[in-house]
């Protein structure tokens, strides 16, 4: 299923069109990639060695592993744009190295935006709607509807190439939504944009998603992705070394609890049996502790039990994100 936005008229509000609850494809839908086996090398370097993968159609997931881990490799081989040596790929129903059409049913935001000299932001987007084969038209109204939705507008007739470096993401970003893919390939999309364009940006795709277009997207920047994804999909030297669903609340975190009385705080804890940990991270805060919450209802619990007992707690929250947690669980490796 393809999102076009409406041709004319102001750009679909992301925030207002996402359904209430996770999206998620109806039960048994086929994945919107599905990677087996994959390989691919440069030389004597194993750029991919082995990465498996199958992301739900309308999700957001995000591609995360250290430097040199093979995300940009394994991006442009699921975009057709680089052949792998070994196994197979399905983005969209069919191989993006060999089907013109799941390739037009792709859109690919590469980390670096490189524009043509000569091409005004406006350009860059009609160029492209005419490479997808859409009419003058409705190339032309897609092309003002996507910078509407990235903020750029006021500069769709600025030559591409003076825009700044947020700016040309921007454009990048509606460059890769200019076919109204079904899936989308993202490569470090927010690395030179500002927190409102940030958060513009996860409201963008979250409409997207709750649309039915498949998101997969490669970040350092774990803290802004947790807000954002659905899954994620874990790598290290070139192969898959998990998957995970995010955002259910489950599994034990570690959570950073404040109280304006902390002796009140360890005197309650000792007698509700509750086990501290000393904040280490944070000694000059006084009155903040750590301690080990199993679920996002035991956190619930913890603090009520705390409240109801008298203690002045100021805060509960989990030290880090769960993409984060995840990620420091794992045995990565960087090269
Ligand atoms: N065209 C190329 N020629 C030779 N080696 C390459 C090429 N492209 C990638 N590599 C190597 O393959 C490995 C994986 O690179 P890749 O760019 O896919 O990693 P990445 O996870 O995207 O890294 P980063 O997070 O730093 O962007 C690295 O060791 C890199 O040096």
């Amino acid at each position: 299923m393809s999102t076009p936005l409406p041709a004319g008229g102001p750009p679909p509000d992301p925030i207002a069109t996402a359904p209430p609850g996770p999206p998620g494809p109806p039960a048994g839908a086929a994945p919107a990639i599905l990677a087996r086996g994959l390989h691919r090398s440069f030389g004597t370097v194993r750029a991919v060695a082995g990465v498996d993968l199958a992301v739900r159609r309308g999700s957001v997931t995000a591609l995360v592993g250290p430097n040199g881990s093979g995300k940009t490799t394994l991006l442009l081989i699921l975009a057709g744009l680089l052949a792998p040596d070994h196994g197979s790929v399905l983005v969209a129903g069919a191989d993006p190295a060999s089907s013109a059409l799941a390739r037009s049913r792709i859109g690919w935001m590469p980390d670096s935006f490189g524009t043509w000299d000569s091409l005004t932001a406006v350009e860059v987007l009609t160029t492209m709607a005419g490479a997808y084969r859409l009419g003058r038209e409705e190339g032309s109204a897609r092309a003002w509807d996507l910078l509407r939705a990235v903020h750029l507008d006021d500069l769709a007739t600025a030559p591409a190439h003076t825009l700044s470096r947020g700016q040309k993401q921007r454009l990048g970003m509606a460059r890769a939504l200019i076919n109204s893919p079904d899936v989308l390939l993202l490569d470090e999309p927010a690395s030179g944009l500002d927190p409102r364009s940030r958060i513009e940006m996860r409201a963008l795709l979250r409409g997207l998603a709750a649309g039915g277009t498949t998101v997969l997207i490669s970040s350092h920047v774990l803290a802004e992705l947790d807000e954002m994804v659905d899954d994620a999909v874990f790598l290290t030297r070139g192969r898959t070394i998990s998957a995970e669903q995010l955002g259910t609340g489950a599994g034990t975190r570690r959570w950073r609890l404040r109280s304006l009385d902390p002796a009140a705080l360890q005197r309650w804890a000792a007698q509700a049996g509750v086990p501290l940990v000393a904040d280490t991270d944070t000694p000059d805060v006084e009155g903040s502790v750590l301690v080990d919450v199993a679920d996002d209802a035991a956190a619930a619990a913890l603090l009520a039990a705390a409240v109801g007992a008298g203690v002045p707690v100021v805060s509960l929250a989990p030290v880090s994100g769960l993409l984060e947690q995840a990620y420091l669980t794992l045995d990565t490796d960087r090269r």
